[in-house]
């Protein structure tokens, strides 16, 4: 029995971008360039000079990290609601059909308002499940929410530019939006277990856009053109950027969402911090309409693209 391998990192398919100067204004259509030939290549890139403070990073895995050491019985506590918000143990999701479940465990949460309130108005949003024992991590998280919102705020401009499009073509109901996060967990993994069990199994990300900050561990591998599987290693300061299905779907393939998956070798925890972005509910992918016919699926709302997937991913939400 083997861990499933890749091959080293190779930084022609997954490039580090600089992109100071789209936040800065001094040379968005530069980083524009850039972000637009990683998406349509290999679908994930580093982005540096985002902006967000490392000790924020860091105060946040701290705080995720003793929630998920705690007592199972106390996680409980936060169990995900029907609305996928709180702690899902692991083999809560699968990321096909006929796959393993995941061997991570996760915490997720939604966007909330600057007073505190969450929207209700679809399947997949409602409160927070915020754990009463740890009371920090409320305040951790929301940080590492809105700070990685801004980033994925941003790329969202980069890409519009880069497809020639106003660069707030993505960005025009986003006041509340479906965005969620997530810490996830993936418990050191048993080599025994075989080379067809992951800490997340092989998926496309569902939603537009994912700003991920990995810590030092390493274990993400991306699945390159040809379909051989790549590491996606940690580089200090650095997060990680994929474009999700509902991207590739409103540039009508132009970006690619990329297959990819976590083996943890390591014998050691790791964690993630994730911020899946995405529009409002009823904002409508469509292609045609941004970018004309060529390529162009049918227009669908994201909230309801959003439901059909999770109703695949999570055992918890599978119709009867
Ligand atoms: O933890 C990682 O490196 C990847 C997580 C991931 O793919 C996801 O949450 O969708
Ligand atoms: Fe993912």
């Amino acid at each position: 029995m083997a861990y499933a391998v890749a091959r080293p990192l190779d930084a022609a398919l997954i490039p580090v971008i600089d992109i100071g100067p789209l936040r800065d204004g001094s040379d968005p259509g530069a980083v524009a360039v850039a972000l637009t030939k990683a998406s349509r290549e290999a679908g994930f890139l580093y982005v540096v000079n985002h902006g967000v403070d490392e000790a924020l990073i860091d105060a946040a895995r701290e705080e995720a990290m003793a929630f998920f050491r705690a007592d199972p019985a106390v996680k409980a506590e936060a169990a995900v609601s029907a609305k996928h918000r709180g702690w899902l143990a692991t083999g809560g999701a699968r990321m096909a059909d006929d796959a393993a479940p995941d061997l991570k465990e996760s915490f997720v949460w939604g966007y909330e308002d600057a007073r505190g309130q969450t929207p209700d108005d679809h399947p997949l949003r409602g409160a927070n499940r915020w754990p009463a024992s740890h009371p920090a991590l409320r305040t951790a998280a929301q940080a590492w929410f809105l700070e990685a919102h801004g980033v994925a705020e941003q790329l969202m401009r980069g890409f519009a530019l880069g497809l020639g499009l106003d660069g707030e073509a993505f960005l025009e109901s986003v006041a509340r939006p479906m965005s969620r996060a997530s810490f996830v967990y993936y418990p050191p993994q048993p080599e025994a277990l075989g080379a067809g069990r992951f800490g997340v199994g092989p998926h496309t990300d569902f939603g537009v856009l994912t700003v991920l900050a990995q810590d030092g561990v390493g274990g993400l591998q991306v699945q390159d053109l040809a379909g051989d599987w790549v590491e996606a290693p940690p580089i200090p300061g650095a997060l990680v950027v994929n474009v999700g299905d509902l991207l590739a779907r409103w540039t009508a393939g132009r970006c690619r969402s990329t297959p990819h998956r976590v083996v943890n070798a390591s014998g050691r925890e790791r964690l993630s911090l994730v911020l899946a972005w995405d529009p409002e509910p009823q904002t409508m992918i469509d292609a045609a309409a941004l970018l004309g016919p060529e390529g162009a699926e049918a227009p669908i709302a994201c909230g309801d693209y959003l439901e059909a997937r999770f109703a695949r991913a999570f055992a918890y939400r599978a119709k009867p």
